[in-house]
């Protein structure tokens, strides 16, 4: 009441909300269209070690290439994706030399790679969607892969034909949470902007973090076991047209938290040598552990506290022991996590990227449960929470 008296005796103050209500859009953003992309050199998992100590020249680490063979015939990974090739190895020795600088060189590649390849996904994305690119009014690149000024958004905005107006925001080292931040954003966006429609795109490649195996760092070859390149793009729109717009997922509530007492369990720093990120022994315990109650408090509020196995999960597959977690965390039943373990499968750990796939392959299935939660972890360890409504298009 006195918020009604002060705007009636405020007339700027009616006309600014008037303005508000305007801009804003009445509905809640929905997913639109999806689009993934891999570059084309394909390594299946059970050569990898063969392929990494031979494209390293490291065949006499013989105890290192075993152990990357153990852990590669566990990883319930089946093959991945990259960028870099062999050739490309060759003629940089820096990126294998670990003495040798070779951040420019990286930054080098990944100036043009990244914006390509998140226009491969894009492109796919923007056809599914069915209006012209054109019409995308905001752009939210992620990467960790390259820092750039100009960034990638601009390059990709050009490679796409996007209108010069187009509202770009960038997002660097957000690691494998990154998806879904990108998603989160995405949703305000589209949501305090009437008539907005976000392109996301997330690409990475793993030659920012490719390095050759070493008796002093083992961690090394945990990194080389776990993630591959990628591209994810995803539109984001409220109030659909209905005459060309086929919403698939409606964001229905976003929220972030972080597992205490988590901030070195997966921590990375870029340097002379690229990036260097080294995943704790503790992860998946502390996932394990913490998972029930981050999901209580952030579903809680909502009314969906509990109950796990009555909502769809779009899981981030960290690796095999990540989703272990998660499952035996919540009390999942196996078939929950299915769509999160067939991308991980395929795919690998493509950081940020990784949830898109995984929302692509939940709406090719068709669980029966409309109601789920898209779960993206990253450095922090931070938790990205948005529930979803598969709608019935
Ligand atoms: C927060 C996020 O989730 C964001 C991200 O995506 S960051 C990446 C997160 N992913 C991870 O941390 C990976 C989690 N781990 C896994 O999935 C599995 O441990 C794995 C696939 C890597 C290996 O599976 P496994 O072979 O069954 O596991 P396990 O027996 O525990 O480990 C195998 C070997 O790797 C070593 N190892 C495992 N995790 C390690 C780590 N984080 N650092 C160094 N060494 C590690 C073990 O000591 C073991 O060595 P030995 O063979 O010499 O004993």
């Amino acid at each position: 009441m006195a918020l009604l008296g002060n705007l009636a005796a405020n007339p700027a103050a009616t006309v600014i909300r008037q303005m508000r209500q305007a801009q804003r859009a009445d509905g809640p953003a929905s997913v639109l269209a999806i689009g993934t992309a891999n570059p084309p050199n394909c390594v299946r998992q059970d050569e990898y070690a063969d392929y990494y100590f031979r494209a390293t020249n490291t065949e006499h680490l013989t105890k290192l290439k075993s152990k990357l063979n153990r852990i590669c015939g566990r990883s319930a990974i089946k093959k991945r994706y990259f960028h870099h090739t062999e050739e490309l190895l060759r003629r940089h020795p820096e990126f294998i030399d670990r003495t040798l600088p070779s951040l420019d060189a990286r930054m080098d590649i990944a100036a043009t790679a990244v914006p390509e390849l998140a226009a491969a996904a894009a492109r796919r994305a923007i056809a599914e969607w069915g209006r012209p690119a054109s019409d995308i009014t905001h752009l939210v690149v992620s990467t960790y892969s390259g820092a750039h000024m100009p960034g990638a958004d601009l390059r990709l905005a050009t490679l796409l034909g996007l209108d010069p107006s187009v509202r770009r925001t960038m997002l660097y080292l957000n690691g494998c949470s990154s998806g879904s931040a990108a998603l989160r954003v995405a949703k305000d966006i589209a949501e305090n902007n009437r008539g907005a429609r976000v392109l996301v795109a997330c690409a990475e490649l793993t030659l920012i973090l490719f390095r050759a195996p070493d008796e002093a760092h083992v961690d090394t070859v945990i990194m080389q076991a776990l993630f591959g390149d990628g591209a994810g793009a995803v539109v984001v729109g409220a109030e659909p047209d209905g005459s060309v717009e086929r919403p698939v997922f409606e964001m229905v509530a976003a929220s972030q938290s972080v597992i205490p007492e988590s901030d070195l369990a997966a921590a990375g720093r870029l340097r002379e040598d690229g990036l260097v990120f080294s995943p704790s022994f503790e992860m998946p315990a502390l996932i394990r552990e913490n998972i029930e109650q981050t999901m209580a408090d952030a579903l809680g509020p909502l009314g969906l506290s509990g109950g796990w196995n009555d909502l769809f999960w779009a899981v981030h597959p960290g690796g095999r022991a990540i989703l272990d977690s998660v499952e035996a965390g919540l009390q999942l039943q196996p078939e929950k996590l299915a769509a999160s373990r067939h991308v991980l499968s395929e795919y690998e750990n493509m950081s940020g990227p990784t949830v898109i796939f995984v929302l692509d392959e939940i709406r090719r299935r068709r669980d029966e449960q409309r109601l789920g939660v898209l779960l993206g972890l990253g450095p922090g360890v931070t938790v990205e929470t948005m529930v979803l409504h598969a709608t019935a298009s």
